[in-house]
């Protein structure tokens, strides 16, 4: 019945839906294609006549159409990528029904860049909300935070990985305090948003707090939030974090790097679900799920003093640690194949793959900065790349030998040096500081971090 409904369509309805930006797939119960539109050719750069008559189930089982068939249910803003394309893609995809009758499923896509644009449009004029004086804005605009990750997008099928994914996934159906550890680039915050995009909260808020990056003064505010004249410059009154996260997750990034006096307050709130703003006298119940990550090693740092072993505990209730991309070199492939949609939309060109002798120069290098690190080779590589296949003449991996040192020096020093060679190359500005750590595969923090120690030296 549903192949002589698409049938009947006719040329109006064929007109109107090629009509539409958005790419559109039809298929019926059974997961059948039966109608493909123009955009979705220009999309996936293949012809969608071709695909009439296939079966979806098979093509593509993990796309949104293929969810729906299988549940039943809606699915909105899944991202993936189509077969065939070279490019992400932001679906949202519908059952069918005539009268009680499930007859199909509908799926509507649009190209990820395309969409992540409006999104940053969106974000941009958002920007300033948390800081007015309407508290209801303030988390508005919190609940409709961009989170981008859930696990389809975490690639590795080494056993080590798989391992950390399998927790990561059982745990995501809990309401556990986690602890991710791991090296920089290793995936921290990927996880963090796939455990949150996964669990029951994924319509909640998702916040963001890297530990190390707001200095320590200012941390205990933001965490907190303050009340309108309770310091100097506190104009109006603002929501913290943990406010904000309320029914939501709050993943505090780099929680090794947070100061002790922060540390208790940080207890009291997990032990008690409740605190006050600054200069507030009233109690603030919150229930927030926690997500905390770090890159060091936190043991030590309690022998050292300098982490509360009470609070290790409360954070330590299901420990994840990730393995770094060198123990998982068999993952190269994978995750490349994953990453080079992303760099596709980033640097405007169509990349199918790397040639094998460019997967090989890939896994004998060591890779301190981890999957960030590989992310900016890869995006090197596509800028330098001819052909639609990177060569391994395209793939260049600091430092280059014929920039390392005539004589052994400790690896302490090679890395002060690099970094001060970036800093002279990009400049000491805040931009200048995200080039540099761009170029180093390190993250913003890991780079002021490491400047730090060098200071403390
Ligand atoms: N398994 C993976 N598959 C695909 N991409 C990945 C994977 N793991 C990490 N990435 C990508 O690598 C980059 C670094 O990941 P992320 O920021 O999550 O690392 P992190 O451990 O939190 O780093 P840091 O400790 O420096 O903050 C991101 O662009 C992320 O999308």
């Amino acid at each position: 019945m549903f192949k002589s409904l698409v049938k009947s369509i006719g040329q109006l309805g064929h007109a109107v839906l090629d009509s539409s930006p958005e790419g559109i797939l039809l298929a019926d119960d059974e997961g059948n294609i039966m109608y493909a539109n123009k955009s979705y050719s220009l999309i996936c750069r293949s012809d969608g006549q071709k695909r009439v008559g296939k079966n979806i189930l098979k093509t593509n089982p993990h796309g949104a159409l293929t969810e729906v068939l299988l549940t039943g249910q809606p699915v909105f803003g899944k991202k993936h990528i189509p077969l065939g394309a070279h490019t992400e893609v932001f679906s949202n995809a519908f059952p069918i029904h005539i009268g009680d009758q499930f007859v199909g499923a509908i799926v509507f896509f649009r190209e990820a860049a395309e969409a992540i644009n409006v999104l940053g449009e969106l974000a941009k004029a958002r920007k300033d909300i948390r800081f007015s004086s309407n508290i209801s804005e303030q988390i508005e605009q919190a609940r409709y935070d961009f989170t981008r990750y859930d696990f389809s997008n975490i690639a590795g099928k080494t056993q080590c990985f798989k391992k950390s994914l399998a927790l990561a996934r059982r745990v995501s159906r809990t309401d556990s305090t986690v602890l991710l550890r791991g090296e920089s680039g290793t995936g921290k915050q990927l996880f963090a948003e796939a455990i949150h995009n996964t669990s029951t909260r994924r319509y909640q808020p998702f916040i963001n707090v890297n530990c190390a990056a707001i200095p320590d003064n200012l941390l205990e505010s933001e965490f907190f939030g303050y009340e309108k004249g309770s310091f100097t410059g506190a104009g109006q009154q603002k929501i913290g974090t943990f406010e904000l996260a309320n029914q939501g997750t709050i993943f505090l990034d780099e929680i090794g790097d947070m100061d002790l006096r922060l540390q208790a307050k940080l207890l009291q709130v997990l032990q008690s679900g409740t605190f006050r703003r600054l200069g507030g006298t009233k109690e603030i119940k919150v229930n927030t799920r926690v997500i905390a990550a770090t890159n060091r090693n936190l043991e030590e740092l309690i022998a050292k003093d300098l982490f509360r072993i009470d609070l290790y505990y409360r954070l330590n209730v299901v420990s994840i640690e990730i393995p770094p991309l060198r123990e998982r070199i068999d993952d190269i492939p994978l995750i490349a194949r994953n990453l080079l949609p992303k760099i596709n939309c980033r640097v405007g060109r169509v990349i199918k793959g790397l040639e094998d002798e460019a997967l090989v120069k890939l896994a004998n290098h060591h890779w301190p900065g981890n999957i960030r690190e590989l992310e900016n080779v890869l995006e090197k590589a596509s800028t330098l790349c001819d052909g639609e296949w990177i060569m391994a003449e395209d793939i260049c991996l600091s430092p280059l030998p014929s920039q390392m040192p005539e004589s052994i020096v400790s690896l302490e020093e090679l890395e002060k040096s690099m970094i001060s060679r970036a800093l002279q190359k990009f400049g000491p500005s805040l931009a200048g500081k995200k080039e540099a750590a761009r170029a180093l595969g390190i993250s913003l923090t890991t780079l002021y971090n490491k400047l730090r120690k060098i200071q403390d030296d």
